[in-house]
């Protein structure tokens, strides 16, 4: 087990810089997940921290052990990739003995160790299986096994679980998880599904174009976005551009208008005197009839209503033309609205207002 330190590492391709001096702290043990949209730069990072590309600048570190130029084979490394990249021609059992051969294990400690990993998949029974003969749930499965046999410094795992079908992911997240916890190794995860994300990681690095847009808990990513990028990618959020002034008093709050009406609003790092974003998750939003002299309060009318069970989705259009999401859960809606009603909106003063 290691600490993984990625300290302001670039990588270009051709003439594209991939990775912008971008630095991760993952402390040893920890579960950390590589999260953005398709081309910002994922698996250039895993593959760094691999060893499959070589950084052009900066430097990477298991602890105190510069790996910058080490060799794949000689970081100690587990990978599961999202093809699984079994051998066809090996049994379960090959495939996960080949680390500990090519480590030249005693072969008795390599029959017990197999098993041991077989066994913590639910694959003993399949040992002798060849992956041709196998779900893609078992191949995972077997792909895991044989990563963690050798006892890793470090797991690396690309969409491990994107070719599964839904239920065999759910029950795959369980899996790797209970796994690494069990093992206390450092995992770096990458993904696109961001509930898979949140589902799983203790921090989230949220990518864009090479750089990490933001770092945190699952709940500070959804709670507390630092910009309207990350709070779209994690969650849906109503992102309005608003300009922002000073609300006096304490420097955490701050005023906005919307649609020519005054609000309060949470200081989230707007510049004061210019164009602020508010940042409004549909959920934290709520609805009640017209009635005067509401604070953070504006008009507007339902243009749809969505019943969904456990939720009502509602569009709303303001008075300036704009639309505002807003969700009611069945559990705290005390009233319904209909298309065609007016209503106001309740934007409550703990919304944020980041910087454009
Ligand atoms: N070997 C390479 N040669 C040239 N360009 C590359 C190479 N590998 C990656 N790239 C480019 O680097 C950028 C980042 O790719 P990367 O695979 O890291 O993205 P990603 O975030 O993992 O995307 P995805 O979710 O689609 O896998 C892309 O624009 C890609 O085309």
């Amino acid at each position: 087990m290691a600490s993984i330190t990625i300290d302001n590492v670039v990588k270009q391709f051709a003439n594209q810089t991939v990775l912008q001096n971008l630095s991760l702290h993952v402390p040893d043990g920890a579960f950390y997940t590589l999260l953005g949209p398709s081309g910002c730069g994922k698996t250039t990072l895993l593959r760094c921290i691999a060893g499959f590309n070589e950084p052009d600048g900066g430097r990477i570190l298991f602890d105190k052990d510069d790996v910058t130029r080490v060799s794949t084979h000689h970081r100690d490394i587990g990978m599961v990739f999202q093809d699984y990249a079994l051998f066809p021609d090996k049994t379960a059992f090959d495939n996960v003995a080949y680390g500990l051969r090519a480590r030249k294990v005693p072969k008795a400690e390599i029959a017990r160790r197999v098993n041991e990993a077989l066994d913590k998949v639910s694959l003993l029974a399949l040992a002798d299986r060849y992956p041709a003969q196998m779900s893609g749930g078992q191949r995972q499965r077997v792909a895991l096994a044989r990563a963690l046999v050798i006892r890793p410094r470090v797991l690396l795992m690309d969409e491990p679980l994107s070719n599964l079908d839904a239920k065999m992911r759910l029950q795959m997240r369980d899996v790797i998880l209970d796994l690494v916890r069990e093992a206390g190794i450092t995992t770096v995860f990458v993904t696109h599904d961001q509930e898979e994300a949140l589902a799983m990681s203790d921090r989230i690095a949220i990518m864009d174009r090479g750089s990490i847009a933001q770092l945190g808990t699952p709940e500070e990513l959804y709670g507390t976005p630092v910009n309207a990028y990350v709070a779209d990618f994690i969650g849906s959020a109503n992102v309005i551009p608003v300009p922002a002034e000073s609300a006096g008093g304490a420097a955490s709050h701050v005023r906005y208008q919307l649609c020519g009406q005054q609000l309060d609003g949470k200081q989230g790092g707007a510049a004061l005197g210019a164009q602020g974003i508010l940042i409004a998750r549909p959920e934290a939003l709520s609805l009640m009839a017209p009635a005067p002299h509401v604070p953070n309060a504006i008009a507007g009318e339902v243009l749809r209503r969505q019943y969904l069970g456990f939720k009502t989705a509602y569009r709303i259009r303001l008075h300036d033309q704009s639309e505002i999401r807003v969700e009611l859960h069945a559990g705290n809606m005390v009233a319904d609205f209909q298309a065609g009603d007016a209503v106001q909106v309740l934007v409550p003063a703990d919304s944020r207002v980041v910087a454009a």
